[in-house]
């Protein structure tokens, strides 16, 4: 593939470790942070000591705090900022371009309030004129496996399948497969919510139980987010791909997982506020989670799990007393529930 110069915004694990895909496949990459400090180290010590520590970062990154810098010479943008920050970084983006430009995205979560993917945000933000593909890129995908080049799969969404196709050939390589898919919502969809499932798994780890509670939480998981896709207009069949089930397993088994470290720290008595600060890191699930659970309200869908979680993050219910609730539930017939 011919070589490309891409804006990636956000330096953090994950849109360091992607730019690394990039450099590795030839394309220049600038990478943009808003901390000088990072933009420091990576361009001098090429590493990111906070984000992804022991990781040496190519020299065809090069780091930048100036937007401007950043987007000058590209038609090709990366988003990777935490979703609370998509909408100001492409109102920034807005006011430098004057020609239409391909937004990828990799970021998962739903905007509470507007109940918003971010997609749709980046089309409310970015006027039509300046606006030419949004593509997802989503997937079961650690930065800090990504960063080592172990194999990995993701899936690139758009309703160009075209800009899909563009997206796979820019990032595809012996480590970093890239499947295509049309579906956005179901693709969105099942990477924002599979985090607060994530945050069940890490709260059940927490309180001490097993293997067990942590296969329900990903089946019946995998079952509320279905039935939320459903409402919502996405594909049955996307659930059962990378970006549901896949990405499912890996947030909720990893030791990598933000979410799932959140989770049982929560469960181990601590509130979301001093976990979210002892991370360091974006923990998306919380947010996603206020999101998920008034979406389903509204839409009269079942979600029981993200209730759950919903009342221990928001309501200071007890997890464990969370995870009798959930258990003492009415009977179900699994194949109707
Ligand atoms: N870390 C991972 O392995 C993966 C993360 N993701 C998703 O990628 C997104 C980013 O996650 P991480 O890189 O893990 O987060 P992180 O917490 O490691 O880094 C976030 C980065 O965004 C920057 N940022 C925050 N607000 C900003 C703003 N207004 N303008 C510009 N930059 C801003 C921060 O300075 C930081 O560099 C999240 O939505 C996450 O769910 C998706 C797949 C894998
Ligand atoms: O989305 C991810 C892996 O696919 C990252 O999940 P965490 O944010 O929980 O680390």
């Amino acid at each position: 593939m011919s070589r490309n110069h891409i804006a990636v915004i956000g330096a953090g694990s994950w849109g360091t470790a992607l730019s690394m895909v990039l450099a590795d496949n030839n394309h220049n990459v600038m990478l943009y942070s808003k901390e000088k400090k990072h933009v420091e180290e990576i361009n001098e010590q090429r590493t990111n000591k906070d984000f992804l520590p022991g990781i040496t970062i190519p020299e065809k990154i090069v780091a930048t705090n100036n937007v401007e810098e950043a987007l000058n010479g590209t038609d090709i943008v990366l988003l990777v900022v935490p979703t609370k920050a998509i909408r100001s970084v492409c109102q920034q983006i807005k006011n430098i371009i004057s020609k239409p430009i391909t937004i990828i995205h990799a970021s998962k979560g739903i905007e509470p309030g507007s109940f918003k993917r971010i997609s749709e945000m980046i089309v409310e933000e970015v006027p039509q004129n300046l606006l030419g593909d949004v593509v997802v890129l989503s997937g079961p995908s650690h930065a800090e496996e990504v960063s080592l080049q172990q194999p990995t799969t993701v899936t690139s969404a758009s309703s160009n399948m075209d800009a899909a196709a563009m997206v796979q050939r820019l990032f595809m390589n012996n480590y970093f497969r890239v499947y295509t898919n049309p579906d956005v919502i179901g693709v969105e969809l099942g990477g924002a919510i599979k985090n607060i499932i994530a945050l069940g798994a890490g709260v059940s780890h927490g309180l001490g139980y097993g293997d067990n509670a942590k296969a329900a939480l990903i089946t019946r998981g995998l079952a509320e987010i279905k039935r939320l896709g459903a409402a919502m207009g996405a594909k049955k069949q996307t659930f059962s791909g990378l970006t549901g089930v896949g990405d499912l397993i890996v947030t909720c088994t990893s030791v990598h997982s933000r979410n799932f470290r959140a989770g049982k720290l929560i469960g181990q008595g601590r509130n979301f506020e001093e976990v979210e600060n002892e991370l360091g890191m974006v923990v998306e699930g919380i947010r996603t989670t206020e999101a998920a659970y008034h979406l389903a309200k509204s839409l009269h869908v079942e979600m029981p799990i993200t209730d759950a979680i919903y009342n221990v993050l928001f309501n200071g219910k007890d997890p464990k007393e969370a995870v009798d609730d959930l258990m003492i539930r009415v009977g179900k017939d699994e194949a109707n529930s």
